[in-house]
């Protein structure tokens, strides 16, 4: 297709993806196959005796086939968009809105104060008027630590920001910008690097012994006296940086109150806080949120995010532009697949010809109004003060209106109001994000993905295996909580978004679901060849090379998608591989714990990922690609070693069966042995390495 002629006003440009047609061809086809496969399942189930292998087949097999259908809808129009910047800062400063910054912490121990810091100077230091910019910190951590780390950070910005605009640096986060060493430092750099490292120190030291020096800050720190937890404590709203005395962005901590009795929402409830807090002092129209760990590596970022927001014909209806999480320190072949290609680069392309991506969480910038019901009808809130589209003209440092922001982060002010439900970012699951960005599109709201050439955002992936687990347990369970709400990806979704995006907001929601077939296709056929029977059909069979076709199409295909997207032939060996993994411990387990939470037997919280890079051997072994399974190997990984270790029996089985009588299993051979090969990794755990992070006998043997 022609890319769209762009004349010189237009800010943005889209063009579809030219696989577009191919794929939808393939569709058709592939299509037809699973048919045929369904017929032949039926078929077998009524006129064969094997009703439950052939039942547990046929479920898997649904289930695969529909995880097919939500992928295919992703691949019906995917689309690569372009910004131009440069015209937008041809515009005169004053029309550049204004910016809130959110930026949400939780512990300062599993995030390290000094990676906050890092990322709000990052954005505080955009190509952007400094006095259009506030940074809102959250700290659910209720840590003096970090809010000494803020403090810190406010007085060294006012040299970091105009060192990096006068000499025009990339790297805004002082800490990558250091750490380059091969740089040839000006002095001016130099006394920089010494004034950083100074703070690093002092923040260091203060994280180590765990308490600010309260006699000289009594002030400030007097709020930390014995009765403060961080569970239960009054909130804080500290202006620690403020532009009326000069020309610098806001920086403000906010740590909203806690106490035991009254529920938190997780991060929906702090960024509901900021909202409020932001609208009370601010109330920029544009929003960025993030993670304290995603820093800015483009200072551009805003401006292209503009591109879109600023559209005039777009605007009364685009709710947000999202940009691709990108992960530092990702080993060469990432193998735990933390990337997340698939779902951050492969399947945003697809909703982007849709509606839109959805939201993840971090990196996104909002249009502050799409918080506050559809786009045609503005739900107010309770406060004329709270209003989107209120212009705020008081000093954020009067008296009243930090009286007022202490009030509205109190634990009870959304007691009886609309937050959480139709305003804001949305309550009831542990994937607020991806459920806040599907009730928006449901109201109508649009979405765009933004990914300029210099990646934008960095943050951290976890690794080891056993975060990577945690954390996609996590997911699991938010999805699920997702799927049996009143607001179903099932049902409401298709009823709101229509067939193509309905099915492609399922791709997520069914991810637990896939540790059904992963198992049954883990055990089952490896039991039959042990067993000397079979349950695929025989290579004489014409059905057999429908299998062949079916396995073969959807791997080539999902490969296809990984290159053109910008991955790597090993990446994706590895992506698959940690699919195989996820399927059988996170999403297998996500099911058990959502079980358990719904029937009142358990309570799965929030665990935030670690983000802490201190453990040397940890970061050697991931660097050299060896498969880090924790010190304590959990109850996780049982189901793993259960598969990898069957599979291994079957292949050995299979391969002497063939050998011994010439003819074998040929499907179920070649099942094992492609799981043989994805296990290699768990057998040297399990076998061959010594080391502290294998896996303990206790887990290979039950
Ligand atoms: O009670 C809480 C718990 C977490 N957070 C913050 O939430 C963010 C995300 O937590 P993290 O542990 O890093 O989760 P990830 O699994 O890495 O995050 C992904 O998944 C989350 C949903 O489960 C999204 O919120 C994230 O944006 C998305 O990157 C962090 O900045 C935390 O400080 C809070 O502010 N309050
Ligand atoms: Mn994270």
């Amino acid at each position: 297709m022609e890319p769209q002629k762009s004349h010189s006003t237009t800010l943005h440009a889209c063009q579809t993806c030219r696989r577009t047609v191919l794929y939808r061809c393939y569709a058709l086809i592939h299509t037809c196959g699973i048919m045929a496969l369904m017929y032949h399942h039926v078929h077998t189930l009524l006129t064969e005796n094997t009703a439950l292998v052939t039942s547990l087949l046929l479920l898997s097999d649904v289930i695969q086939a529909f995880m097919w259908a939500t992928t295919t809808s992703l691949r019906f129009n995917p689309v690569h968009r372009t910004e131009y910047p440069e015209r937008y800062v041809a515009k005169p400063e004053e029309e550049f809105p204004k910016l809130d910054v959110f930026i949400c912490t939780a512990d300062p121990y599993k995030e390290p104060p000094m990676m906050v810091v890092n990322t709000a100077l990052s954005v505080m230091a955009y190509d952007y008027p400094s006095d259009k910019i506030s940074v809102y910190v959250s700290d659910d951590g209720g840590s003096s630590l970090t809010l000494f780390a803020l403090m810190e950070a406010a007085k060294f910005s006012e040299h970091w920001l105009p060192f990096c605009k006068k000499n025009n640096v990339q790297d805004r986060s002082p800490e990558v910008y250091f750490s380059l060493l091969s740089r040839s430092w000006t002095e001016e750099a130099e006394n920089l690097k010494t004034m950083y490292e100074d703070l690093k120190k002092r923040v260091e030291y203060v994280v180590s012994v765990g308490q600010v020096d309260n006699d000289q800050f009594h002030e400030v720190f007097g709020l930390w006296d014995h009765n403060f937890t961080r569970t239960d404590h009054p909130s804080i709203v500290k202006v620690l940086l403020n532009h009326e005395t000069e020309a610098m962005p806001n920086l403000i901590y906010v740590s909203r109150e806690k106490s035991k009795v009254s529920p938190h929402h997780f991060k929906a409830g702090a960024l509901n806080t900021l909202l409020r807090v932001s609208s009370v002092m601010t109330n920029a129209p544009i929003i960025l949120t993030l993670d304290c760990d995603m820093y800015s590596n483009n200072p551009t970022a805003p401006l292209h995010a503009l591109c879109y927001l600023s559209d005039p014909k777009i605007i009364s209806s685009l709710g947000f532009v999202q940009f691709p999480q990108r992960f530092q320190g990702i080993n060469r072949n990432d193998i735990y697949a933390s990337e997340l290609r698939r779902s951050f680069d492969i399947n945003m392309v697809g909703y982007d010809g849709l509606m839109g991506p959805s939201y993840v969480g971090t990196g996104c910038f909002f249009n502050r109004r799409a918080f506050y019901g559809p786009p045609a009808k503005l739900i107010k809130p309770e406060l004329d003060e709270l209003n989107p589209n209120r212009i705020v003209d008081t000093s954020l440092k009067a008296q009243d209106v930090l009286a007022l922001a202490h009030d509205v982060a109190g634990c009870n002010y959304e007691r009886n109001t609309n937050w959480g439900s139709k305003i804001g970012f949305r309550y009831g699951s542990l994937v607020e994000d991806y459920y806040t960005g599907f009730m928006l599109h449901c109201e109508g709201w649009r979405s765009a993905f933004c990914r300029p050439q210099r990646v934008a955002f960095y943050g951290e992936s976890p690794k080891c295996l056993a975060d990577v687990m945690g954390q996609q347990m996590r997911w699991s369970i938010g999805l699920l909580e997702m799927v049996f709400s009143r607001y179903s990806t099932f049902t409401y979704g298709f009823k709101s978004l229509g067939m193509l995006m309905g099915l492609g907001y399922n791709y997520f929601t069914f991810w637990p679901f896939c540790s059904i077939p992963l198992t049954v296709y883990g055990i089952l056929p490896q039991l039959a060849i042990i067993c000397g029977v079979s349950v695929f059909p025989k290579s004489s069979d014409p059905w057999f090379w429908l299998y062949i076709f079916l396995f073969l199409g959807a791997h080539v295909q999902d490969l296809s998608d990984f290159l053109l997207e910008g991955g790597t032939y090993r990446k994706w060996w590895n992506d698959q591989r940690m699919w195989m993994i996820r399927g059988l411990s996170s999403f297998f387990f996500g099911i058990i714990e959502f079980t358990l939470k719904t029937l009142n037997l358990s309570t799965f919280h929030f665990n935030v990922t670690s983000k802490a890079n201190d453990d040397n051997e940890q970061k050697n072994r991931y660097e050299q690609e060896i498969f880090d399974f924790g010190p304590s190997s959990s109850m996780l990984f049982l189901p793993v070693t259960t598969v990898a270790i069957v599979n291994l029996l079957a292949f050995v089985c299979g391969v002497y069966g063939l050998i011994a009588s010439g003819e074998g299993l040929v499907l179920e051979l070649m099942l094992a042995s492609f799981a043989v090969m994805n296990c290699v990794p768990i057998y040297e755990a399990m076998m061959l390495r010594k080391d502290e992070a294998r896996l303990p006998k206790r887990v290979n043997f039950g």
